[in-house]
């Protein structure tokens, strides 16, 4: 089982990934409390260990700026979790990134969908009316269960120590995002980091 840990933005944070190590860590430029700068996340991934691979976090962000700060911050892999529809991933693929692509599943269509639009892989997340991400809200896995998915796919959305085993019961994904689920007030608990490996029988 993958796992990405998502929304690092402090020194502490690089500190636990690299102490517990997953196979991504993520950094959000969209607007979020864990909005990081370019410069900021290229100082964080100049101190990740190198077995770790880092993917950027953006939410219908212009082409233009989303090469940039890409290249500033050195990314592995661009993950698109806004309305980004074929154009714009085919765009960012020609960029020379992995393309993630992220789902707000509402519908087994909302999946469907998605598989045409050419990510290298999909991120199937919970939906909200007030954000696109990084809600700590859980995602329908029963009908996520329901689709026959022919692409790899990582779920997230509200994931935890407590609920990744029943979610795993019901849907096999390729790997777990997780981001909420591993902060206490809004901050990178390494507590929990190291609970949820040690549910995945990682430590
Ligand atoms: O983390 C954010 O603030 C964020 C903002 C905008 C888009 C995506 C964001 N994060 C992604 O949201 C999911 C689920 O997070 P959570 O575990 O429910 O807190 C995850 O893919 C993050 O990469």
């Amino acid at each position: 089982m993958k796992v990405k840990l998502c929304g690092l933005r402090r020194e502490a944070d690089i500190m636990y990934a690299n102490r517990y190590l997953p196979d991504y860590a993520g950094f959000v430029f969209a607007k979020s409390p864990r909005q990081v700068s370019g410069k900021q996340a290229a100082a964080l991934i100049g101190k990740l260990d190198s077995r770790i691979r880092s993917v950027g976090v953006f939410v219908n962000e212009p082409l233009d700026s989303l090469e940039e700060t890409a290249r500033v911050a050195g990314l592995d892999v661009l993950q698109l979790h806004g309305d980004e529809d074929a154009a714009y991933v085919a765009r960012a693929k020609e960029l020379g990134y992995e393309v993630w692509k992220a789902v707000r599943v509402r519908s087994g269509g909302d999946i469907q969908r998605a598989q045409t639009l050419g990510a290298d892989l999909l991120l199937l997340d919970s939906f909200s009316k007030e954000a696109y991400g990084g809600t700590g809200k859980k995602a329908d896995w029963d009908v996520i269960a329901r689709v026959e998915l022919t692409q790899p796919f990582f779920l997230a959305g509200g994931l935890n120590s407590a609920n990744i085993s029943e979610a795993l019961q019901k849907v096999a994904p390729l790997g777990l995002d997780i981001s909420g689920g591993i902060e206490t007030n809004g901050f990178k608990d390494e507590a929990k980091i190291r609970e949820i490996m040690g549910v995945l029988g990682r430590l």
